[in-house]
Order: C-alpha cells, then sequence, then structure tokens
C-alpha cells in the first residue's frame, strides 16, 4: 500500500450537523445508458474517502454533477448545505478541483495559472500572492514558480493542479483519478499531501481512483459499480462484511456479486 504519513481521521459524518458534501438519491443517465444509480452518502470536514471504482463506474459523472458541469436532475447535492443546482455560488466557493484531464494552460507559467485561478474566484492579486507561495511552497515548486507548464514532467504538473486548487482556500477537495500516470514517488507525494491537509486543515476530500492500493487501510471507502454504491464504509469494516483479508479481494467480491444479481456492470 501507499503510505500516508499522517494519522487519519476517521470518518466523523454521523456526528456532524452539516456535511461538507452531500450526496442524496442522485442518478444520471446520458440517453438509455444509466451512469448514476441513486448514489448517496455524504462526508464530513476532515475525512479522506477514496471513491472506489473501475472504469465507466460512474466516478467522473458524479464528479461533473458535483462541480456543477452537469445539471443535477433527480437527487440532490449540497455543498455545506448549499444546493449545487439552486445555491451554486457558495457551494463552488467551497470546492478545489483536480479533474482527471489536465487542465493547465501550457504556455503560461506556473504563477499565471495560479493568478488566473485565484481571479476566477474573485481574489485580488495581493490576497492571492502568499496564497500561491504558500501552497507552491508544500508542493516543492516555489523555485519554479516562473517556469511554463510545457517545462513540467506529468508529476509536477500534478503537484501544479493541486496547489491550483488549494489556492482559494476550499473546504472540500475532489480528485479525480489524481495519479494517474504517475510514477509511484508521485503517486505517494500526492497522497501523501492531501492525507496532511485532511489532519491539518480538516478539509474533506474524495479521492476517486481506481488503484485499490490507494486506499490505505485506515481510509474510508465508497465503493461504485456501474452507477451504484456497493459499499461504504472504514476499510477494516468492508473486509469484514465481504469476509476477506484484503481491498482487492473484497472488491472483487462486491462486483462479482452485483453483476450475478443482474446489476449494470
Ligand atoms: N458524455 C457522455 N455521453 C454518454 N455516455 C457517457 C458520457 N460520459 C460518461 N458516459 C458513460 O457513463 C458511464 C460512467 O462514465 P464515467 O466517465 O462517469 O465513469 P468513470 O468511473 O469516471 O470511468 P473512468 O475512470 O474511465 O473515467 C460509462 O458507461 C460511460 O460510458
Amino acid at each position: 500500500m501507499l503510505s500516508a504519513a499522517v494519522s487519519p481521521s476517521a470518518p466523523q459524518a454521523s456526528s456532524l450537523a452539516v456535511p461538507a458534501l452531500s450526496v442524496e438519491d442522485v442518478s444520471h443517465a446520458f440517453g438509455a445508458r444509466q451512469a448514476l444509480d441513486k448514489v448517496a452518502f455524504a462526508l464530513a470536514p476532515g475525512d479522506f474517502t477514496v471513491l472506489l471504482g473501475l472504469n465507466g463506474a460512474g466516478k467522473t459523472t458524479l464528479f461533473s454533477l458535483a462541480t456543477g458541469l452537469y445539471h443535477c436532475r433527480r437527487g440532490r447535492i449540497a455543498v455545506f448545505g448549499h444546493d449545487i443546482v439552486t445555491d451554486p455560488s457558495p457551494a463552488l466557493a467551497s470546492i478545489g478541483v483536480v479533474f482527471q484531464q489536465p487542465t493547465l494552460d501550457l504556455d503560461l507559467t506556473i504563477e499565471q495559472n495560479l493568478y488566473y485561478h485565484a481571479s476566477l474566484h474573485g481574489m485580488a492579486r495581493s490576497a492571492a500572492a502568499p496564497r500561491i507561495a504558500a501552497e507552491l511552497e508544500r508542493v516543492g515548486l516555489a523555485a519554479r514558480r516562473r517556469d511554463r507548464i510545457r517545462q513540467l514532467s506529468g508529476g509536477q504538473r500534478r503537484r501544479v493542479e493541486l496547489a491550483r486548487a488549494l489556492v482559494h482556500g476550499p473546504a472540500l477537495l475532489l480528485l479525480d483519478e489524481p495519479t494517474v500516470g504517475l510514477d509511484m514517488e508521485s503517486r505517494a507525494f500526492l497522497l501523501d499531501h492531501v492525507r496532511r491537509l485532511c489532519a491539518e486543515r480538516r478539509l474533506a476530500v474524495l479521492w476517486a481512483t481506481h488503484l485499490i492500493d490507494e486506499a490505505g487501510p485506515d481510509a474510508r471507502a465508497i465503493v461504485l459499480h456501474g452507477g451504484r454504491v456497493l459499499a461504504d464504509g472504514a476499510v477494516p469494516q468492508i473486509l469484514r462484511d465481504a469476509g476477506t483479508t484484503t481491498l482487492k479481494a473484497a472488491f472483487e467480491r462486491l462486483v462479482a456479486g452485483a453483476s450475478s444479481m443482474g446489476k449494470p456492470s
């Protein structure tokens, strides 16, 4: 398993009055294809939750709905109580996102990309400057701040995207397959960095991945398959419920069970 150098925070959704993220019976279809089917869960501040699903499970669709890229028509998504459809401004102000597809401007410098993001969030340059400096320092890229994105490696670009997602001070961080294509060292860096943020800033994190080892034994995991939540809980509990010793085996058992019941795959 990848290491996380900080003590994790336990799932606390039940003890929280207003969840950082609340997904209530959300369904979404593309024509006849049902991408999400009554998905429901909640995240509390400080929760590090891994959304585990194979290609096509519905992870990106859920992220697109949670960030307002798609209109949420069936069910409800709220960020700190703000409905993403009816009250989007405060909801979006609280979210930081690292999308699956890189969205940096390759011809701008690291700093220019971050200032642009800050301005989209209505931050004055004077307010953005110390935030940008601090986030770049934390991801080890302060000295490269005037380099253009195209001069960076894939892992460095991902770190820039993470720094950018945090510049406006979100309390909820959504990451869609953030480590795809990265080597072990870069994956471990990102995972450790995000786990630290959870612990230090009480950031709520939803980390979507198909890489099972990114859900350490101390994480909470939501298993999404065929648009449905098959399991949601602390990893040890998921193992107990599935009667397995590894999350990989539990995942395979859950998916096989869903398939044998005729659920979409
Ligand atoms: N724009 C779209 N039009 C039609 N079908 C779509 C569209 N986007 C996603 N789908 C379908 O919805 C389902 C869920 O896709 P989604 O991209 O959300 O899964 P995912 O878990 O993010 O997978 P991946 O890890 O491969 O990105 C899949 O069956 C996919 O083919």
